[in-house]
C-alpha cells in the first residue's frame, strides 16, 4: 500500500510513501531542463521544467513513481488495483499520454495545479506499454502545487476524473469519492480528552491518556491509512522552522507506515515501506528515508547543473545509521 500526503504548515511538503514487497532498483533522479522527454504519441518536450523525485532508470528513460519540478508542483502514482482503466490511442482531439508518460508530461510544462486542470482536459491516459515486458500499472495520482491546492486524477472505465481534494492524502482503493466519503465514521475522533456524551449517569474512568484518537483505524489496509493519515496530518504541529516542519512532515508519513512482517502479500512475502520522500514545494530541496536508513536525507538540486541535457542520478542511501555517542 502507499500513502501521498501535502502538508502546508508554512511551506507546502508534498510525497509519499512507497509500500511493497520488491525493489525496482529506484533511485533519484534529476531530470534537467534539457533531457528530451519523448513521448509514444505526442511531440518531445526539449526545454521543460526541471523535475526530481524517485524512478527507474530504464532506457535512459526517468519512470518516475513520484516527483515535484522547480516551480513547486508534485505528483505521486499510487496502485489503483482492480479500478484503473486506461485507454486506446484516440484520433479525437486529445493528447494521448501513456501512463508511464504522465509525470513527465504534466510535470515538465505546468507549474501549478490550476495550469495541469488546462492539460487534463485534454488528457487521453492510454493503455501502451513502456515495452512488453514493462506493463503498465494500474495507477491514480495525487498532483499538488505550493499553494497547498491538490487534486486526485482518476482514470476510470467511465474516463477521466479529476476531483479536488480537500484533504491533501491519497492511498490506494476504493475511489477517491469513497475514501472522503468514509472520513464521516471519524468525526468523534479527537486530540482532546473525550467528554462523557455518553450518558450523565455513567462513570467514566479515563484510564489511558490518548483516548481522544482511540477509535482511529490503526491497520495498513487503506481506508484505514487514509483516515489516520488525514488525521494526523491536520492535528500535528506546525513551525515557522523548515527543518522542524520537514521533520514533522516525515513523522506523519511513518505512521502509516508498514514494517516487514506485518502484511503478507504472498508465500514469505510481506509489504513494507520501502521509502518515503518528500519535497519542500516551495524551494525544491528534496528529501527522503529508506526502510532502513531513517535519517532524513537531503538533496539540493540548486547545486546541480539544471541547464544540462543528461540524467542525474543518486543512488539511495540505505544503511542503517546510528549516531555513536561514547
Ligand atoms: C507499486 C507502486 C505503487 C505502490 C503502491 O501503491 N503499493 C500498494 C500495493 S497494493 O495496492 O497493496 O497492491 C508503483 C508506483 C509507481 C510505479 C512504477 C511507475 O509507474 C513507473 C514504471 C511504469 C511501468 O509501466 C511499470 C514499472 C514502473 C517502474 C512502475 C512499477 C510500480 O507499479 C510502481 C513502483
Amino acid at each position: 500500500m502507499c500513502t501521498s500526503i501535502i502538508f502546508s504548515p508554512a511551506d507546502h511538503y508534498f510525497g509519499r510513501n512507497l509500500d511493497l514487497e520488491i525493489s525496482f532498483g529506484q533511485q533519484v533522479v534529476i531530470t534537467p531542463r534539457k533531457y528530451e522527454f519523448k513521448f509514444k504519441n505526442m511531440p518531445s518536450l526539449k526545454n521543460h521544467n526541471a523535475i526530481v523525485g524517485i524512478a527507474m532508470v530504464a532506457d535512459g528513460y526517468p519512470l518516475y513513481f513520484d516527483a515535484s519540478n522547480e516551480k513547486g508542483l508534485g505528483m505521486a502514482g499510487l496502485n489503483y488495483n482492480g479500478n484503473a482503466h486506461y485507454f486506446p490511442v484516440t484520433d479525437e482531439d486529445k493528447d494521448n499520454i501513456a501512463s508511464f508518460e504522465f509525470i513527465p508530461w504534466i510535470l515538465g510544462q505546468c507549474g501549478t495545479v490550476a495550469e495541469a486542470k488546462n492539460l487534463l482536459s485534454r488528457i487521453n491516459i492510454t493503455n501502451l506499454n513502456f515495452k512488453p515486458e514493462m506493463q503498465a500499472s494500474p495507477l491514480h495520482w495525487l498532483l499538488a502545487d505550493k499553494t497547498g491546492a491538490s487534486v486526485v486524477i482518476e482514470s476510470d472505465a467511465d474516463g477521466l476524473h479529476v476531483y479536488d481534494n480537500p484533504v491533501g492524502v491519497l492511498t490506494n482503493n476504493p475511489k477517491f469519492p469513497l475514501q472522503l466519503f468514509n472520513l464521516n465514521n471519524y468525526s468523534n475522533v479527537s486530540s482532546a480528552e473525550p467528554k462523557n456524551g455518553f450518558s450523565k449517569d455513567v462513570d467514566f474512568n479515563l484510564y489511558s491518556r490518548e483516548m481522544g484518537s482511540r477509535d482511529l483505524p490503526g491497520g495498513a489496509d487503506s481506508a484505514s491509512r487514509f483516515v489516520r493519515a488525514t488525521f494526523n496530518k491536520f492535528n500535528a504541529p506546525v513551525s515557522d522552522d523548515n527543518n522542524k516542519n520537514i521533520d514533522t512532515y516525515f513523522h506523519i508519513l511513518h505512521s502509516v507506515e508498514q514494517q516487514k512482517g506485518v502484511d503478507q502479500v504472498g508465500p514469505g512475502k510481506f509489504e513494507y515501506t520501502i521509502y518515503s520522500s518528500g519535497t519542500n514545494l516551495d524551494t525544491s530541496d528534496f528529501y527522503y528515508t529508506t526502510y532502513e536508513n531513517k535519517r532524513i536525507n537531503h538533496i539540493d538540486i540548486h547545486k546541480e547543473d539544471l541547464t544540462a541535457s543528461d540524467l542525474i542520478t543518486f543512488p539511495m542511501l540505505d544503511q542503517v545509521t546510528i549516531n555513536d555517542q561514547n
